[in-house]
């Protein structure tokens, strides 16, 4: 099905290395242009579509097959794009079989750099060998006064739940250290209870006898939430991945808490649906620990947070006793909303052991667009144009800096197909019409292009190629961690000031980072700022906090969009929090969990 090539354009195929071929239209060479052949192995080339790109030539170095793109003229390419969308709305059968982003069903993909099934590992080269400090020797933490676990505790586990106790400390090591080998804990025993009513039994045992309870889903978080900071007994989700129920009719998803995120939208998307929330963790991460860390993600700017998707939670508390939250309805104003109670409460206040999730359905056509930009002045004048004009389509607005492109391009070898601009933009359109949704992208590159707030670019329609533009994004946080040590900001702000906080974090740090890196959800006014160095060093977090901090809350900003406090940020709550409202926190606590057993040294501060 090849595109017919505009008047005067030529279209040169697809990669034709050998038994290689990328589905024509691979590149649009303008008229007397020839296209250079690269040297090159068998392969498909991993460029993305049509490129839209401004006076220049670049070579795409995606290995194995390496290929070329030339000079080009934005508008040609746009009124051909158009001519496309034209030709292809009155064939039959011309919807187009759009993907939300992320992995073609089937495929697994390797989030965070991790294997599937919970345990660590790294896709890449492990970006460093060195043994973690145990947190509470790297960051000075006392004990509290828990009991230690006895011979007869782990008897009682064994006969609870036989072959589903795990103290083989080599067994138990990837789930004391964090994905980021930033936090370590010494926890020597791990539960996989496979029902709530095993939650139940653990935890009322666990309160009576004073041992510490460390929840645990994918342990993909990034502020050292989900790892013990001592031998708190870890209490894992890994075997509670049911799917309870699913209504086509309502779109009302009821699943246990330790489905991974993946598998849940893979079976969705077989019944026409999609899950309303996307990260790159989504291979690993268990959908109670995105509930319990209100994880926000690539979707949010169009389907809005879990505060308003989770229709209903099953959760156990402290002491045992199970509450059934777990309404399947949109409208329920009967009372406190207590679900709200837990959602992003982190584990500190309850176990999340079921989740009623409403899931939008899987939209029929999906197209992307990634610009480069001269200035983040013209990021942000590019979302308010496209937010105007693509209206409801828009699925995502994510930005990034060109040092995350260079590290990307560096650690991963992955290589972008835009290239040259500081910044970049990925644009995601999700609708139920490709006719109408590329005719309003097409008026929208239009007009972006030819009024100068986006100088390169390139489009992707098809299922692949929107997946390998998506991955130089989503893996920016792996192609981090093979930097050094990593020191992470997750930081909501007024839009218009996100990125100066990282100019001025990089004014302030001098030589002393390695990078200091900007990119995020910028749709919704979520930055991360990444910093790394060789390794972890007191002065250099001197440095940055609480500089950080103070900055954001100047600005009226949140210290966690969508990461947490977890263990490394929870000194912090007061920058984006009144006391009274940490003190309120620090009541609801003592209400649920007096003892204070569950996932202890996390979130709130030690003391007010
Ligand atoms: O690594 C980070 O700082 C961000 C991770 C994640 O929230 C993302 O948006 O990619
Ligand atoms: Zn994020």
């Amino acid at each position: 099905m090849g595109v017919p090539p505009g008047p005067g354009q030529r279209l040169v195929g697809g990669c034709q290395t050998g038994r290689g071929l990328l589905p024509a239209p691979h590149k649009l060479l303008p008229p007397g242009e020839e296209e250079e052949e690269e040297e090159g192995e068998e392969g498909a080339c991993r460029r993305a579509g049509p490129l839209l790109s401004r006076a220049r030539m670049g070579v795409c170095s995606a290995a194995p097959h390496r290929c070329v793109w030339s000079r080009w003229d934005p508008l040609r390419w746009l009124r051909s794009f158009q001519r496309r969308t034209l030709a292809r709305s009155s064939a039959p059968g011309a919807l187009q079989q759009g993907k939300p982003p992320g992995v073609p069903a089937g495929a697994v993909s390797r989030p965070w750099g991790l294997r599937p099934g919970g345990r660590r590992g790294l896709r890449t080269a492990p970006p460093g060998s060195q043994e973690v400090m145990l947190t509470s020797e790297r960051y000075g933490v006392r004990r509290l006064p828990f009991s230690p676990l006895s011979d007869s505790d782990l008897a009682f586990f064994e006969g609870l739940m036989p072959g589903r106790v795990i103290t083989n400390p080599e067994e138990l090591e990837p789930f004391n250290v964090d994905w980021l080998r930033s936090v370590r804990g010494c926890s020597k025993l791990m539960l996989k209870p496979q029902t709530t009513a095993e939650v139940s039994q653990v935890l009322r045992y666990c309160y009576e006898r004073n041992l510490a309870v460390n929840p645990q889903g994918g342990n993909t978080g990034l502020v050292g939430g989900s790892i013990p900071v001592f031998d708190e007994i870890i209490l894992s989700t890994v075997l509670m991945n049911r799917i309870i129920s699913f209504d086509k009719v309502s779109g009302i998803l009821v699943c246990q808490a330790g489905c991974v995120l993946e598998k849940l939208n893979e079976y969705l998307e077989e019944q026409g649906f999609i899950m309303p929330l996307d990260l790159g963790a989504k291979g690993s991460c268990h959908i109670g620990g995105n509930v319990a860390t209100n994880a926000g993600g690539l979707r949010l700017l169009r389907y809005g947070s879990l505060r308003g998707t989770v229709l209903g939670l099953e959760v156990v508390l402290a002491d045992g006793s199970a509450l059934d939250c777990l309404a399947s309805l949109r409208k329920d104003n009967t009372g406190y909303d207590l679900k709200q109670l837990f959602i992003g409460s982190e584990g500190t206040l309850g176990v999340i052991t079921a989740v009623s999730i409403l899931c939008p359905q899987k939209p029929k056509s999906v197209n992307l667009a990634f610009l480069g930009c001269q200035s983040f002045a013209k990021v942000l004048e590019t979302f308010t144009t496209c937010r105007a004009m693509l209206g409801e389509i828009l699925s995502a607005y994510e930005f990034m800096d060109e040092k995350c492109m260079e590290l990307v391009e560096k650690h991963l070898k992955l290589s972008s197909p835009v290239a040259g601009s500081p910044f970049y933009v990925l644009i995601e359109t999700s609708g139920s019409s490709s006719t109408h949704d590329e005719e309003k992208l097409n008026n929208f590159l239009e007009r972006a292009m030819t009024s100068g707030l986006v100088t390169d670019g390139t489009v992707a329609t098809d299922d692949k190629k929107i997946k390998t533009l998506w991955s130089l994004r989503e893996r920016i946080t792996e192609a981090l961690t093979h930097d050094g040590y990593v020191y992470k900001y997750d930081i909501s702000l007024p839009v218009g000031k996100l990125y100066d906080l990282v100019s001025d974090t990089r004014a302030r740090l001098g030589r002393s980072a390695k990078n200091v890196v900007g990119y995020g959800h910028l749709g919704d006014g979520n930055l991360h700022l990444n910093i790394t160095a060789d390794s972890y060093s007191h002065s250099l977090l001197d440095a940055i906090e609480p500089f950080v901090y103070e900055w954001t809350a100047r600005h009226n900003g949140s210290i966690s969009a969508e990461h947490g406090l977890g263990f490394k940020k929870k000194q912090f709550i007061q920058y984006s929090k009144p006391s009274e409202a940490v003190l309120l926190m620090q009541r609801f606590k003592a209400m649920l969990d007096p003892k204070g057993i569950l996932n202890p040294y996390k979130m709130l501060p030690s003391s007010s």
